[in-house]
């Protein structure tokens, strides 16, 4: 920026000494028939216009250049802040808004310091400085020219009160329609299994013609400014030419001065201009710098308490002391005065009918929320106390819906542990159960998998994201229906594996299970029913548990429809 502003400088310095040489070159030149200062004067003229040229050019370069980092430190910022935002950030965001974030409004921003800033800065600068030099040239030429500012003035501010919020709508409306976009993209399936393609594509084009109308009228708006200020600087011009000609006619000003008058007209007139052009401009780059800094300045909800403990070694004991939680939107709680004890090296399991609080539950344990009251603890501590990292460092986690990152096989299993060698991953694999599908696959664990790779299956990807969390270093193993989209015979053999890693690795596990079957063996079985822990004990335990026989009951007829079908 310091480059673009010294260059600016020097081309306003040139600028500002071009229509003295004018002056000097009529007046003490071709007035008094004085060849050599013509020919002086026109190589100062050439002189100053190789200047203007290398100097504006440095002005643009270095200027785009700041911009360019500009854009690049935002995005950084604005991603940077995306991996740390929590859970209740997302779910009232789409990531269409931040996607619209990240790239249009940073686009907006971008635009406006490779322009519109120096174009500003120097609209002033040479707004002033031919300001001075006019006035003292001749005061009374200065004055009319000069009246062309407040106007000027007045009709840009006036744009600029009545237009921000429709800058803001554009850019609102935009991400809106990249919401709809994200939203089909994802949900492609849906969408024609329910044949909704023609609905949709109203949907789309609806919004995307009220995002044209409301681009159409920043245009006009635009558009209406400039005829205005045109208008102004003509008329300004003609009452300059009409009392400065009369002045030179009465011998009170000289040819030389007024063409020279003349010159710096320009150089008033068009600063007024640049500002009014760059008023759009600033319009809406001031919308899209407020919609990106919403994202960069948003509060990040779960974060380190002041002094936090670092969890060192964790034993895996998990205590939920009279836990209250709702969620920031709803109305009632998720989970009502829930209290129980997970031992160290414990397999517990969660279950209960859809909609009961099972994984807001897991949810709490590595603080993807916190509890509305009451305490999780894990040997004791509370997690608030602890720091998230190392908290989450001893908590694996197996999600329903498996998520898998564009690379190879053996990038996302080792996603948390790049350095993992092979031999570690493959055993990662084979506990859960697809080793042998990778190692018949041409490229085995170099198999690219996501956007440009091979397709998998919903139970293929959920066997890789448990190979991937059994990689890491974790004491709390939390499986949220990880095994939910892989079929029984699959689910049996992950759960062997799973009785054998406990053994060996003594972790405590927790686990949210749909199928009862998989759960027959765990050391404590808490059972959920409308957001409260209406028993818990082992499989035999809770038979006499009405509940759970009746989801045992349920759950016994679609397995005998399991093995019919
Ligand atoms: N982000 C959210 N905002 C508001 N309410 C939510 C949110 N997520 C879940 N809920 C509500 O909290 C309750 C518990 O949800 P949870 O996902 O824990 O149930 P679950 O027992 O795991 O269900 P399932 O077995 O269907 O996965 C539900 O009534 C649900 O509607």
């Amino acid at each position: 920026m310091l480059g673009a502003i010294t260059s600016l400088l020097l081309l306003i310095t040139i600028n500002a000494i071009t229509p003295q040489l004018f002056r000097w070159g009529i007046d003490q030149g071709i007035a008094k028939g004085n060849l050599d200062v013509v020919y002086k004067c026109a190589l100062f003229l050439v002189l100053a216009a190789v200047g203007r040229g290398l100097f504006s050019f440095g002005q643009s370069f270095f200027a785009e250049a700041t911009s360019q980092n500009v854009a690049y430190n935002l995005r950084n910022q604005i991603f940077t802040q995306t991996q740390y935002l929590s859970q209740n950030y997302y779910n009232r965001t789409t990531s269409g808004q931040l996607l619209t974030r990240v790239t249009s409004d940073i686009d907006q921003i971008r635009t406006f310091v490779g322009t519109s800033v120096l174009q500003v800065f120097s609209g002033l600068i040479t707004l002033v400085t031919s300001a001075t030099i006019v006035l003292v040239m001749n005061w009374k030429l200065a004055l009319i020219t000069l009246l062309s500012i407040p106007v000027a003035g007045f009709i840009v501010g006036r744009f600029f009160k009545n237009n921000s919020q429709l800058f803001r709508l554009v850019q609102t409306q935009l991400a809106n329609l990249n919401g709809v976009l994200e939203e089909n993209l994802l949900g492609v399936r849906v969408v024609k299994a329910f044949v909704r393609e023609k609905s949709e594509v109203l949907r789309y084009t609806n919004l995307n013609g009220e995002l044209l109308e409301s681009n159409m009228k920043t245009v006009r708006v635009l558009r209406n400014v400039f005829p205005v200020l045109f208008l102004l600087s003509n008329f300004i011009t003609l009452a300059v030419l009409g009392f400065g000609g009369a002045e030179v006619i009465n011998k009170q000003l000289s040819l030389g001065e007024l063409v020279a008058f003349n010159s710096y007209l320009a150089f008033i007139i068009q600063p007024v201009l640049q500002i009014g052009f760059a008023s759009g401009v600033i319009a809406q780059a001031s919308a899209s710098a407020g919609r990106v800094y919403e994202v960069i300045d948003a509060q990040i909800d779960i974060h380190n308490r002041a002094n936090p403990i670092t969890l060192e070694t964790c034993a895996g004991k998990v205590e939920f002391e009279d836990v209250d939680f709702r969620y920031p939107e709803a109305n009632t709680n998720a989970l009502s005065k829930v209290s129980f004890t997970v031992k160290p090296g414990e397999f517990a399991a969660i279950v209960g009918m859809t909609g009961t609080g099972k994984s807001t539950i897991v949810n709490l344990i590595p603080r993807f929320y916190d509890v509305t009251s009451g305490a999780v603890r894990i040997d004791g501590y509370d997690v608030r106390d602890l720091t998230v990292d190392s908290l989450r460092s001893h908590v694996g986690v197996v999600f329903q819906d498996a998520t898998l990152f564009s690379g190879t096989i053996r990038d996302n299993i080792a996603y948390a542990v790049p350095e993992a060698p092979l031999d570690k991953i493959i055993e990662a694999a084979k506990f859960a159960a697809i080793d042998d599908f990778i190692s018949s696959l041409p490229d085995g664990y170099d198999t690219i998998v996501g956007e440009r790779g091979i397709g998998l299956s919903g139970g293929q990807k959920q066997r890789i994201a448990i190979a991937r969390t059994v990689l890491t270093d974790f004491s709390i193993l939390i499986l949220d229906d990880s095994t939910s989209a892989v079929d029984a015979k699959t689910a049996t053999l992950i759960q062997e594996s799973l009785n054998d890693l406990m053994r060996r690795r003594r972790c405590t596990v927790i686990m949210v299970a749909q199928r009862l079957s998989s759960i027959r063996n765990a050391d404590r079985i808490l059972l959920l029913d409308k957001g409260k822990l209406v028993a818990q004990g082992t499989h035999e335990e809770l038979l006499s548990n009405k509940l759970y026989a009746a989801i045992l009951a349920s759950q016994q007829k679609q397995g005998a429809l399991e093995n019919v079908s």
